[in-house]
C-alpha cells in the first residue's frame, strides 16, 4: 500500500538537542528505510529487530524498504517473558558477530516488548547507536514508542534495568493493527484510556463510545486515537523527559498495575494489569481523599466498554502483589508513592508534586475489596 497523508507530532528530547518526530500515516511501513537513513545519516548499516510473530508478518517489507542495502532481520520469541537480560545478550552478541560498528542503527519493529528490548539494545550497543521505533501494537503506537524509556524486566519486577534512549524517529502505520489479535487491541486501549484519565476526560469517554470500531481494528478510528494519545504523551515527555516530576503522571495505574502484571507471571498482559491498576488506584485515591468520589466508577464503565478487566483476579494474593511494590521506581526511602486522579481527566497535583506517599493499610484495603 502506498503512503497517504502523513501527520507529524514533534517531541522534544534531551534539552532540545535531539528532538524527533512521530510520523503517523497509512502505508508508512514501506518508508522505514528511507526515513531511518534521513534521520540518522551516520548509520550506514541497520538491523531490524522484531519478535518472531511480527518478523514473519512485516520483517520482509521493512528490510526491503532499505532498498537492497544490507538490513538483516534479527528475531526473538514473542512475549513479555522474553523482555530479559538474556535476550538483550543474545541480540547484542548477534550484532557483534556481524561486525556492526558505531556507524550502525537499530529498527525496533513490533509491540512494546520489542520497542523496550530493541531500544535497550540500541541504548547500550557500543555505548549507544540510533534507534527508529516502528510500533505495530496499539500499546506501542499510543505509548511505548514515544518518550525514550527502554529496558528489560528482572525476576524482581518490571523494567528494572534500562536506559532513557530517545528514538531518532517514530513511524506509525495504523494499517498493521489489522493483524493484531483483539485481546491485544483491547490491552492497548488501556494506555489510551489512561491518557484520557490524566489529561482529557472527553477523549477517555470517546474511547468507550468508539469501542467496537477500535476493537475491530478500523484503521481511521485507530489513526485518530493514536494521534490524540501521542499528543498527550509528547506534551508530557517534552517537558520532563527524564521523569524528574511531571512525567510520573504517565505512571497512573502502573504502581499496582506493574505489581499485578509481575505477580500474574505475565498471565495478565501489561494493558490488562494497568486497567485493573487504574481502577484500584482511583478507588485508593477516593479512600484517602485525593480523588473525587465516583471517578473509579466512571473508569470502570469506560474500561468494561473496551473489554478490559477491572478487578484483581482472585488467585493473585494481595500479599504477593504487595511484594512487588518495593521495586517500583517511584519509591523513595522505602515509601510507596503513587499518582492519583483529582477526577477523571485531571491528576491530583499538590504544588508541583505528582506522586504521593501512600500508607500500606489503605493499599491492602483496596486490594482485598477488589
Ligand atoms: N517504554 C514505555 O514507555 C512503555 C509504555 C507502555 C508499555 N511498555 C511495555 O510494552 C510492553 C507491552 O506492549 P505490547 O502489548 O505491545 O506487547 P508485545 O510487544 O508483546 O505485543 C503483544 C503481542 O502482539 C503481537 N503483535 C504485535 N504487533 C502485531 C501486529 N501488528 N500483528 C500481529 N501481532 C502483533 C506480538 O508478537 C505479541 O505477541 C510491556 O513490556 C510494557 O512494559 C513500555
Ligand atoms: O512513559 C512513561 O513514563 C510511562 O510511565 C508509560 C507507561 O505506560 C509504561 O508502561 C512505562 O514503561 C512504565 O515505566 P516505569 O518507569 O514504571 O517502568
Ligand atoms: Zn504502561
Amino acid at each position: 500500500m502506498s503512503a497517504t497523508a502523513v501527520t507529524e507530532v514533534p517531541v522534544r528530547a534531551g534539552g532540545g538537542l535531539r528532538d524527533y518526530a512521530v510520523r503517523v500515516g497509512t502505508g508508512l511501513i514501506d518508508t522505514v528505510g528511507e526515513v531511518a537513513r534521513a534521520v540518522a545519516p551516520s548509520a550506514r548499516r541497520w538491523v531490524v529487530i522484531a519478535d518472531d510473530t511480527v518478523g514473519a508478518l512485516y520483517g520482509d517489507r521493512v528490510c526491503a524498504s532499505f532498498g537492497g542495502a544490507d538490513a538483516p532481520l534479527l528475531t526473538f520469541p514473542a512475549g513479555e517473558h522474553n523482555k530479559t537480560r538474556a535476550r538483550w545478550e543474545a541480540l547484542t552478541d548477534a550484532m557483534v558477530a556481524r561486525g556492526l560498528g558505531r556507524d550502525s542503527g537499530v529498527v525496533a519493529l513490533g509491540g512494546g516488548v520489542t520497542g523496550d528490548l530493541a531500544g535497550f539494545v540500541a541504548a547500550t550497543y557500543l555505548r549507544g547507536v540510533p534507534v527508529v521505533q516502528v510500533p505495530t501494537s496499539i500499546v506501542a503506537m499510543v505509548d511505548s514508542a514515544v518518550g525514550g524509556k527502554t529496558g528489560v524486566d528482572t525476576p524482581a519486577g518490571k523494567n528494572l534495568v534500562g536506559a532513557f534512549h530517545p528514538p531518532a524517529a517514530v513511524i506509525v502505520d495504523p494499517t498493521v493493527i489489522r493483524t493484531l489479535p483483539r485481546r491485544q487491541r483491547a490491552e492497548g486501549l488501556a494506555e489510551a484510556v489512561k491518557h484520557g484519565a490524566i489529561a482529557d476526560a472527553d477523549y477517555g469517554r470517546g474511547i468507550a463510545h468508539r469501542a467496537e470500531a477500535l476493537l475491530s481494528g478500523e484503521v481511521e478510528a485507530i489513526r485518530r486515537m493514536v494521534l490524540r494519545s501521542i499528543e498527550v504523551k509528547a506534551s508530557v515527555v517534552s517537558r520532563d523527559e527524564r521523569e524528574s516530576g511531571l512525567r510520573e503522571i504517565l505512571n497512573f495505574g502502573h504502581t499496582l498495575g506493574h505489581a499485578l502484571e509481575a505477580a500474574s507471571g505475565f498471565g495478565l498482559t501489561h494493558g490488562e494489569a494497568v486497567a485493573i491498576g487504574m481502577v484500584l488506584e482511583a478507588q485508593l485515591g477516593e479512600l484517602v481523599g485525593h480523588t473525587r468520589q465516583g471517578s473509579a466508577e466512571r473508569l470502570v464503565e469506560i474500561l468494561q466498554a473496551v473489554e478490559l478487566p477491572v478487578r484483581r483476579p482472585p488467585e493473585l494474593d494481595p500479599e504477593v502483589v504487595e511484594g512487588f511494590l518495593g521495586a517500583d521506581k517511584k519509591v523513595r526511602a522505602g515509601q510507596w508513592r503513587m499518582v492519583f486522579l483529582a477526577e477523571l481527566g485531571r491528576v491530583h497535583d499538590a504544588g508541583g508534586r505528582w506522586a504521593h506517599a501512600v500508607e500500606r493499610g489503605p493499599v491492602r484495603t483496596v486490594l482485598e475489596s477488589s
